[in-house]
């Protein structure tokens, strides 16, 4: 130990003296000879670069905290901290200390500098990266890069989801921290639709390189739709915190024009989620014209928003500008819903949110009692199968008492309650069931729900499935599922040599295939537009692109375009002679039959 001392006092002892005695231009010059046979390079981040804050400082800040801070060997001394806006504590460099990170095997030595200026007491900061010269080009060429990105998904994934609201047209200046708790990990829901929706949001974040390739905006619509307490806003909430994307809430009964509504959308920042909820009351703004002629001028105080501008609004944000946005509808009744909102590429997927199913209702009892399994789930499960009940209303009633039998017991004399409710109601004549008004009652799956009130555990499987079909092995919208099925028994699974990995991907270009056949098998050659025809024939080159195989559309696609042709030049041609005559009865046949007949 005594020797330890007297060598560090040796060592500050010559410091000084080599400082004092040899003036400071020889030293400069005997540093420079050092560095010059030294192996390591130091790099300089500034926190401004050229006048202007310098991003790489900021990103190392993150990196920093989020990387080398929680991986490596900790440093003796480091400052900690937690802002409003984020999740966790943050962990920062004090002045003069250092860490070391591993990038590729590589050592990167990160020293954090600051010097305060005496009279300005203005403090400079900056960090120095050491590492050996031989690894200049990584650093420059990926390290750095490498720094970029993680500081940015570090930053992403500690930031709070804030929540946007409308005020004056505008949306409110920052938000507020939503902090709400739901997550994919709370939410209950039926089968495999929570790993169904995890898939497609998982597809679509890391869809960037793929839409530019098919040429289409980043973006995805969801139709949520269901009876109230299914978990429409629930599910809103997981997607939000999943993503970690900001929500923006329309609420278009407050915006006052069409061209503000347009502004707003046009103000929706990239990475974000626009919600409308219950979508089908505010599309009957569509009739509001009708609604002025009916009531004195001055009595009209309803939204100022149609159906046309929210369409055009829609497009035009989600057609050029911005990308990584999400669009969520919900609605109580599907069917209420203008065709033209819910239309492929506008909605990509809808979500049917039921009532609970005795599995969904294990899982709420998981979560809500700390249970698995009990005596009293027998008697539950035979009495859900006659009870249609939310996931809300479960929820509410495990909330009420502390233990677990005590509110399986009270759940159960809700249920028998419920039950014996929907008997005298299915039992009164009709007049009497009419008495609360005509309002319909929700749709669960898109159709209306059987008059006894018993909830088909099958035909909501079923009509689930009639949203998300699975085919092969993909998941596709139901609608296409017999066309794929049709085309994969002709031409077997044209995707499977595609360059793109996932089924959730490969499955959104099967059903630009399906969208193209469907479009063919309603179509008649004097229907058809050219301009339509040149769409479906460059959508088919991206799918080519992606190698998918569809040779056999694409020279379906090339003889329509002929027939076309011919048939274009015969309408022309005033002087019809007999070869002309005998292509048009040939054409005649295509004219009139379906375009896609023989093709799957
Ligand atoms: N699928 C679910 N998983 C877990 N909890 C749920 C679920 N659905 C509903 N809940 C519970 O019920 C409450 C109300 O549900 P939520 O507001 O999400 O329903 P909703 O479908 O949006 O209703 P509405 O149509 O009336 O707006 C939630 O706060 C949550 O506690």
């Amino acid at each position: 130990m005594g020797s330890a001392f007297s060598v560090v006092a040796s060592v500050a002892i010559l410091r000084s003296t080599f400082n004092e005695m040899i003036p400071d231009e020889v030293r400069g010059y005997i540093w420079s000879i050092t560095r010059r046979f030294s192996t390591e390079i130091t790099m300089v981040i500034k926190e401004s670069h050229d006048g202007s804050t310098n991003r790489l400082f900021k990103a190392v800040v993150t990196y920093l905290d989020g990387h080398a801070l929680s991986n490596s060997v900790l440093p003796k001394r480091l400052t900690v901290g937690k802002n409003e806006n984020v999740r966790n504590f943050t962990y920062g460099l004090e002045r003069n200390s250092e860490i070391v990170d591993v990038f590729q095997g590589v050592t990167m030595k990160w020293k954090f500098n600051s010097d305060i200026n005496s009279t300005s007491h203005f403090e400079t900061r900056w960090y120095e990266l050491k590492f050996h010269k031989m690894h200049a080009e990584l650093v420059k060429k990926k390290y750095l890069v490498h720094v970029l990105e993680m500081a940015k998904m570090f930053k992403d994934r500690n930031r709070i989801v804030r929540f946007h609201t409308i005020r004056h047209d505008r949306w409110s200046s920052s938000g507020v921290n939503l902090d709400h708790p739901m997550t994919f990990g709370t939410l209950v829901m039926d089968g495999d639709l929570k790993e169904t929706v995890l898939n497609d949001l998982d597809c679509f974040r890391r869809g960037k390189e793929y839409y530019r390739k098919i040429g289409k905006v980043w973006k995805r619509g969801y139709l949520l739709y269901g009876p109230p307490g299914t978990g429409k806003s629930s599910l809103i909430a997981a997607m939000a915190n999943y993503m970690n994307y900001d929500i923006y809430n329309l609420n278009l009964s407050v915006v006052t024009s069409d061209s503000s509504l347009e502004y707003l959308l046009l103000h929706v920042p990239n990475r974000s989620i626009l919600v409308v909820e219950d979508i089908d009351c505010s599309i009957k703004l569509q009739n509001r014209e009708s609604q002025k002629g009916d009531e004195p001028a001055d009595s009209y105080r309803g939204p100022q928003v149609t159906l046309a501008g929210l369409l055009n609004a829609i497009d035009g944000l989600l057609c050029c500008c911005g990308d990584e946005k999400i669009t969520i509808f919900t609605t109580n009744y599907k069917d209420r819903i203008d065709p033209a909102l819910l239309r492929a590429g506008r909605m990509d997927r809808h979500i049917n949110l039921s009532y609970c199913t005795f599995s969904t209702f294990k899982q709420l009892a998981a979560n809500y009692l700390d249970i698995n399994d009990h005596d009293l789930y027998c008697h539950i499960e035979k009495l859900m199968e006659k009870v249609k009940v939310s996931p809300a209303e479960v929820a509410g009633e495990l909330m009420k008492a502390k233990g677990s039998k005590t509110s399986l017991e009270d759940f159960i004399t809700y249920l028998e309650s419920k039950e014996s409710q929907e008997e005298k109601s299915s039992t009164a004549p009709p007049l009497a069931s009419n008495v609360d008004g005509n309002r319909p009652e929700p749709q669960e799956n898109g159709n209306n729900i059987s008059k006894s009130g018993v909830q088909d555990q099958s035909s909501h499987t079923e009509t689930e499935a009639a949203d998300m079909g699975n085919v092969g092995g993909y998941s596709v919208k139901a609608e296409f599922a017999n066309i794929i099925k049709a085309i994969f028994s002709k031409h077997g699974d044209i995707a499977a040599n595609s360059c793109l990995q996932s089924k959730q991907c490969r499955s959104s270009l099967l059903e630009i295939v399906c969208r193209i056949i469907q479009k063919l098998q309603k179509a008649k050659l004097k229907d058809l537009k050219e301009t339509e025809l040149k769409s479906m024939l460059s959508e088919l080159q991206d799918l080519e692109s992606m190698r998918l195989e569809v040779g056999w559309l694409h020279k379906r696609l090339d003889e329509i375009v002929e027939a076309m042709r011919l048939f274009e030049l015969i309408a022309v041609s005033e002087k019809l002679s007999d070869t002309i005559f005998s292509t048009e009865v040939k054409l005649n046949c295509i004219y009139n039959k379906s375009l896609v007949e023989g093709l799957i």
